[in-house]
């Protein structure tokens, strides 16, 4: 059974169809990533799938469950994990806190029970704090742990906000242009982290992104989108050859 299912979603904002028919499936263990130029509705997709925007039609099912009309936290916590293309840390906390943050929808305590800091609360603090540790681990953040996100370089935000979309343990994480500003060297390395992610963890990946090497490098599949349709689907190598798909570029570049 397909992990994600996306059927003939749509939505407008005033007259602009910013998606628009749209369906695709996500098969459990892929990556599977969107392309498309400027405007072309991909991060549109990425906000109907985590339910901050409400779609005109379609359905959205999700580990076999219909999900188009959940609100967002709780869509969280059903394991579906995410970044967004303008980094959205806490930048006055450390690594630590904001990870620990990204543990929200795994508590399971009530507040009165946090208040008085029961047993039942102390325990789950430090299962929080272990799998937390974990996550810092894997990503090689250790350096980081107790630094305020404000003080990093770019490049370690852009692990810090994947490492907090781990914490919560999703089944599906969707990155939003994962290697947007990285140098080709930090471009590298979120190839390995995807790749890790993909192979270490068995995460399924759905990701946008316009860096045709790292796109090259992780998908399993891709769907191109222009004007909010799908234009073609394939390898990444398939899309890119594929002429639609080269002249919804070169319409764009003819455009800007
Ligand atoms: N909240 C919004 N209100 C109004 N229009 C919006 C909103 N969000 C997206 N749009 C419009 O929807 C269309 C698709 O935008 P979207 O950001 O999804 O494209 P994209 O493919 O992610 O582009 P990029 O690669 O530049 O990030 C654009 O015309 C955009 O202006």
């Amino acid at each position: 059974m397909s992990l994600l299912q996306v059927k003939d979603l749509s939505i407008s904002f005033g007259g602009v169809k910013a998606v628009d028919g749209v369906s695709f499936t996500v098969e459990p263990g892929e990556v599977f990533t969107l392309v498309g130029p400027n405007g072309a509705g991909k991060s549109t997709i990425f906000n109907l799938i985590s339910r901050l925007y409400e779609p005109s039609a379609g359905q959205i099912v999700f580990d076999g469950q219909d999900i188009t009309g959940l609100p967002a936290h709780k869509v969280a916590g059903l394991g579906i994990a995410r970044t967004f293309q303008n980094i959205e840390l806490f930048d006055h906390s450390s690594v630590l806190q904001n990870l620990l943050i990204g543990r929200h929808c795994r508590r399971n305590t009530r507040w009165f029970e946090e208040l008085l800091f029961l047993p039942k609360v102390r325990r789950s603090e430090r299962q929080h704090r272990l799998l937390v540790e974990e996550v810092i681990d894997f990503l090689d953040l250790a350096a980081y742990r107790d630094k305020l996100i404000a003080g990093l370089p770019y490049g370690v935000r852009k692990v810090v906000e994947i490492a907090r979309a781990l914490s919560s343990e999703p089944k599906l994480i969707l990155l939003d242009e994962p290697a947007s500003g990285l140098s080709v060297e930090e471009t590298q390395n979120m190839a390995w982290w995807i790749e890790d992610m993909q192979k270490d963890l068995g995460l399924t990946v759905l990701m946008v992104e316009h860096d045709m090497s790292l796109v090259s490098r992780v998908s399993n599949r891709v769907l191109a989108v222009s004007e909010g349709r799908p234009l073609a689907m394939g390898t990444a190598a398939e899309v890119q050859a594929d002429p639609k798909v080269i002249e919804a570029y070169l319409g764009t570049e003819a455009t800007s």
